[in-house]
């Protein structure tokens, strides 16, 4: 058996131990063989062994002439030995003096994997992750408002840690999506692995020739994992799901624009998590940069001290070079057991079309190794991994995922139920306790999903299951609708992530479909004390036997930041859409920041564009999802020619029917082809029409070639034609263009 390490070969059966302390300073390697320790610091640069010792008593005693020698030594590895166990080296435990509690500083390496494997691991996988025990490990996220320029720094931090090459590759190379590039925005959290070179300045005193090695090594090698996440308020469940993973952020704000609506919530997530936050000032090169009064939102507004905040502008680069020392001497290095139980959180998945079902974990408590059969503690069910390793920036194999590393693995899955994000997996035939996993995703918008050919239905099932893998915070059940026939009934995160689903459905997997208009989930409450959530007005059809009591509908808290001469405005925006006034402060002289409670109905359905049209795009907005209110609730049906047209349908507040009502047949008429007959567009609550427009027929010309002759054959002809358009108008459907469906979302 050898293992190799640095430049030097052990052989024979050498125990192997790994000496974990405090993050700042060396590590060591002690292997014993025999009676022999050998004591190898590592984690630096190869290096031989710099001392050996034939027994406890010898190392006690070596450290003891050492602590006289040199009085204040700093390396805690010598410094704060207190007791040595003398019942010979397997049992050997150091304790300290001044760690917080009294902890065991050697961990037999066996229990992690054994030499030869380490060693095997390594040679297969390229990257030595032996190298980095948690103590070398960071965890962090980038969080923002919307386009402060968290990609943007992604991107500087990749190029500065050689991650990626510099003016290689696309610009914001965590936004992989086609729809993160169209769109310039993420919706996706990317995971990446980078490794930094970290000179630290301190620590560097000793003469001791037996830890000299040890003392005249000036950077440390950390592993960094960094989270981009995305900043639209729709997106917020990848961004508490990133922070799951996490120990620190950096909340990015922009330098002009100052804290934005989604600062506040990203750092309240951040806060609550209980993270550490290091508050970055980003584009400091831009003209209108004010980096002391942002300086001082931060203060007021989170008690941030100025002297914490980093300037930077991921544009330039400046300022960059104090960002990943910051990470480093700030963030605290996850705190699992490597000797513990391997437990992982699986953060995503996603599907590859080689490899399946691709997962990305943490590794909260021990370790990994390809090749080990692990279980789900959700399902019960078990797989071998087939491959493991990290993403640096691409798929990197490495065979072993230790303690507090971030990386993906590859194992059977066939099935998107079967990757169930926030599921804790560990080794078989192990208990642990699962992890605390995540909220489940909150949907706040439905909408029917249908393929726009009907005989599509396999592909669009298919092609839903398959995005559902890579987005598991969409919700999906099998509906059928009269005009539609079979599709799905999708719950989403939102507007926009309703949209960038759809986009994506089309453009990754060629799926047409037809969407019916969002509703947001009512809860209905009958006579007979019975409750139901309602995703979907068609199922009130089936309940109208019964006698409706109360309609509850869902409300958020909205939190507006704006400029202070658009307030006046946004007031009124928020009254007219039936919100009530929470809070309502000033952040500074020239900012407000208003609270109020909205019904969600009223934010989903363009409130986002007309706040920004309102305010010039100056304001911004995010919201909370709050408690159900009573409401006086109606359903609205839109008709053709006298027939419920059912994925029209929607639940509306009874003050805005008629209004609402009015839009959609307007619009109705506007893109709807003319027919050969004529069609009556109407909106009615229950026998009630409370707005109706009318398409006229297209008249064919049946005189044209009647040219003269008497007046009798041409009313002949005419008559003729208004029986043939009677009969068509009684048993002709009217097609409704899918573009139809696409333009109502926005007003119904
Ligand atoms: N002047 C200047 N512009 C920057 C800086 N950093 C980013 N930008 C620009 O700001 C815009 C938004 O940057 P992104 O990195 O996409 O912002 P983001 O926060 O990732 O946006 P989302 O993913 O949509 O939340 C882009 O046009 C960037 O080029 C900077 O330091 N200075």
């Amino acid at each position: 058996m050898s293992i190799r390490v640095g430049l030097e070969t052990y052989t024979s059966d050498w125990r192997c131990w790994m000496c974990f302390l405090n993050p700042t300073v060396p590590q060591h390697l002690c292997f014993v063989a025999g009676n022999v320790m050998a004591v190898l610091s590592i984690f630096h640069k190869p290096g031989k062994a710099t001392a050996f010792f034939r027994s406890s008593a010898n190392l006690l005693s070596h450290i003891v002439h050492l602590q006289r020698k040199h009085a204040g030594i700093t390396d805690p590895f010598f410094k704060d030995l207190e007791v040595i166990s003398r019942q010979g080296w397997r049992n050997l435990e150091f304790w300290t003096k001044s760690s917080i509690s009294p902890s065991i500083l050697l961990r037999p390496y066996s229990s992690i994997a054994s030499p030869a494997q380490v060693s095997e691991a390594i040679k297969e996988g390229g990257i030595d992750l032996t190298q980095y025990p948690p103590e070398r490990i960071r965890n962090f996220s980038i969080i923002a408002h919307v386009d402060h320029g968290k990609s943007t720094m992604a991107d500087r931090l990749l190029e500065l840690t050689g991650t990626i090459k510099k003016g290689h590759g696309q610009p914001q190379y965590l936004d992989k999506l086609q729809v993160e590039r169209e769109r310039g925005i993420t919706v996706k959290a990317q995971t990446v692995t980078m490794f930094y070179n970290y000179a630290k300045h301190s620590s560097k005193l000793d003469t001791s020739a037996a830890i000299d090695t040890v003392r005249s090594t000036e950077e440390c090698k950390y592993l960094l994992n960094l989270i981009d996440t995305p900043g639209h308020v729709d997106f917020s469940y990848e961004v508490s799901r990133s922070l799951a993973a996490c120990q620190g952020v950096l909340l990015l704000v922009d330098a002009s624009q100052g804290v934005q609506a989604q600062t506040v919530a990203n750092f309240y997530l951040a806060f609550e998590a209980d993270l550490v936050i290091i508050p970055v000032i980003n584009k400091i090169d831009q003209p209108n940069a004010n980096p002391e009064n942002v300086k001082n939102q931060l203060k007021n507004m989170f008690d941030i001290d100025p002297q914490d905040v980093l300037l930077a502008s991921a544009k330039t680069g400046m300022g960059l070079s104090a960002v990943l020392p910051a990470v480093i001497d700030r963030i605290r290095y996850p705190n699992g057991g490597a000797l513990s139980p391997l437990r992982m959180l699986l953060l995503d998945s996603y599907y590859d079309e080689y490899k399946g079902v691709i997962c990305h974990v943490a590794i909260v408590d021990g370790a990994l190794k390809k090749g080990e059969k692990i279980a789900s503690a959700a399902t019960g069910q078990s797989y071998e991994v087939m491959d493991v390793g990290i993403l640096h920036p691409e798929l990197t194999p490495t065979n072993l995922l230790l303690t507090g590393q971030v990386g993906y693995i590859v194992t059977g899955m066939r099935s998107t139920q079967e990757a169930r994000i926030g599921d804790t997996l560990h080794h078989i035939r192990t208990v642990v306790e699962p992890l605390p996993g995540f909220k489940p995703a909150k949907h706040m918008v439905f909408a029917g999903v249908y393929p726009a050919d009907g005989s599509d239905y396999d592909a669009l099932s298919h092609a839903i299951e398959r995005l559902t893998c890579n987005d598991a915070s969409v919700s999906v059940a099998r509906e059928s609708s009269g005009a539609l026939g079979i599709g799905f009934r999708c719950g989403f995160l939102g507007l926009l992530h309703m949209d960038v689903f759809l986009q994506r459905l089309e453009q990754e997997h060629g799926a047409h479909v037809i969407t019916t208009s969002p509703t947001v989930p009512y809860i209905f409450e009958y006579e007979d004390g019975s409750k139901i959530q309602v995703q979907n007005p068609a199922i009130l059809s089936s309940t109208s036997g019964k006698r409706l009591v109360t309609c509850w509908e869902p409300t958020v808290i909205a939190t507006i930041i704006t400029p202070s001469e658009y307030l006046g405005s946004l007031i009124t925006l928020c009254s007219e859409r039936r919100g009530q006034q929470i809070e309502h402060t000033f952040i500074d002289d020239q900012r407000a920041l208003l609270k109020y409670r909205l019904p969600l109905r009223e934010v989903v359905v363009d409130f986002y564009n007309e706040l920004k049209s309102i305010t010039s795009g100056y304001a911004s907005f995010d919201y909370e999802d709050a408690e159900y209110q009573e409401a006086d609730l109606v359903k609205l049906d839109i008709m053709l020619n006298g027939q419920i047209v059912d994925a029209l349908s929607a639940i509306v507040h009874r003050s805005k029917a008629p209004r609402i009502g009015r839009e959609v047949v307007e619009k109705l008429k506007k893109l709807l082809d003319r027919q050969m007959f004529e069609v009556a567009i109407q909106a009615a609550i229950g026998s009630k029409i409370i707005a109706r427009e009318t398409i006229s027929a297209m008249r064919k010309n049946v005189l044209a070639k009647c040219y003269g002759g008497d007046v009798t054959r041409k009313r002949k002809l005419l008559e003729k034609q208004k029986e043939g358009k009677k009969r068509m108008k009684r048993v002709g459907s009217v097609d409704i263009p899918q573009e139809a469906f696409h333009q109502l979302l926005r007003t119904t």
